[in-house]
């Protein structure tokens, strides 16, 4: 197995402002100690409710945001690590597609502007082989090349997603960071956009982490999936394995709300729904309030992520059948 990526105990903690008198600043641990490794080819989910640090973590990976502690190496090559980083070696081997499609688009630039932009800043190419990767990139995503020279909000949500994986395509990266990319799309359009992404892994022999709340979508592309909750990963494990044998019990609570396309992550109703106060976190396991099993031990350790099967780890003191 080739490693595309290596995350090791990532950390980001953002400060807030104090006051003059009223002690150190207050602190949120948005990503807490995450780590995991992607192979090359493979399609890792990562899956969360709303403020369980999916962006922060997404953004960190691609180089917009250092991190306040941990490492990530590509292709064995150490891009970040508390030192420093470098956007345009993140920028070469990493890319990024948002979510919303046409507000991720400059409006004053043509499609052509954009999508050439990492060609010369990334690759620094000349304009005839930047015009035949133009040509192919668009090609490869089923635009139409009369659309280069129009402008973004020219374009429906499914066609400005194409755009804005042309361009992330553009700067032939190995890895994309794919950030809720079919979430603000009608079903429909959802199906399209998903089939061309799993159409240009092959043909660009590219490795995907699939961020998303949808956990049916999730299921859907991942070889793998990962677990986020509270900023850190409490379970990952094969994709067909997390949903029909999970072993921490908040991965049971999501997978129990049956996965229907397009269904926003839940919990049930009858669950205590709220996450802890990310101000104020609780000494022991951050799911504990929400838990049918927990015990003391939940509500003053938190606990380390664990081996429970080949492959699969659950962050649990009380883990599901065992
Ligand atoms: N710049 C920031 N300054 C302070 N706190 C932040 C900042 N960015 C994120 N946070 C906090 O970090 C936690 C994780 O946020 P993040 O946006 O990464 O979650 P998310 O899972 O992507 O949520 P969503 O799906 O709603 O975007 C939240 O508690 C959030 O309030």
């Amino acid at each position: 197995m080739t490693l595309a990526m290596d995350v090791q105990k990532l950390t980001k903690v953002f400060y807030g402002k104090s006051g003059l008198f009223s002690g150190p600043p207050p602190q949120v641990q948005a990503v807490k100690d995450v780590s995991f490794e992607v192979a090359q080819g493979e399609t890792l989910g990562i899956v969360g409710e709303s403020g369980c640090g999916k962006s922060t973590l997404a953004r960190m990976l691609v180089g917009l945001l250092s991190p306040t502690e941990g490492r990530i190496a590509i292709a064995g090559r150490d891009l970040a690590d508390n030192a420093g980083r470098d956007p345009a070696e993140f920028g070469r081997r990493i890319q990024y597609v948002f979510q919303d499609p046409i507000s991720s688009l400059n409006p004053r630039k043509t499609i052509r502007q954009i999508i050439e932009a990492p060609l010369k800043l990334l690759h620094n190419m000349p304009k005839a082989k930047r015009d035949a990767r133009i040509a192919e990139i668009f090609d490869a995503v089923n635009l139409r090349h009369e659309f280069l020279t129009r402008y973004p909000h020219e374009f429906s949500g499914g066609q400005a997603q194409r755009i804005g994986i042309a361009r992330a395509l553009a700067a032939a990266p190995a890895i994309l960071i794919l950030d809720e990319p079919v979430s603000a799309l009608d079903v429909s359009v959802q199906a399209q956009v998903l089939n061309l992404l799993a159409q240009l892994k092959d043909d660009f022999n590219l490795t995907y982490l699939f961020i998303s709340h949808d956990l049916a979508v999730v299921e859907a592309v991942s070889n793998r999936v990962a677990v986020l909750y509270f900023g850190r990963i409490v379970e990952i494990g094969q994709a067909d394995r997390i949903f029909s044998a999970p072993k921490h019990h908040y991965t049971r609570l999501l997978a129990d709300s049956a996965p229907v396309v397009g269904r926003a992550l839940t919990a049930p109703e009858k669950a205590n729904t709220e996450l802890p106060d990310p101000f104020n976190p609780p000494p022991g396991c951050a799911f504990a309030d929400r838990c049918p099993a927990a015990t003391d031990i939940c509500r003053t350790e938190v606990p380390p992520l664990r081996r429970m099967t080949a492959g699969h780890d659950a962050a649990c003191h009380h883990p599901i059948g065992q």
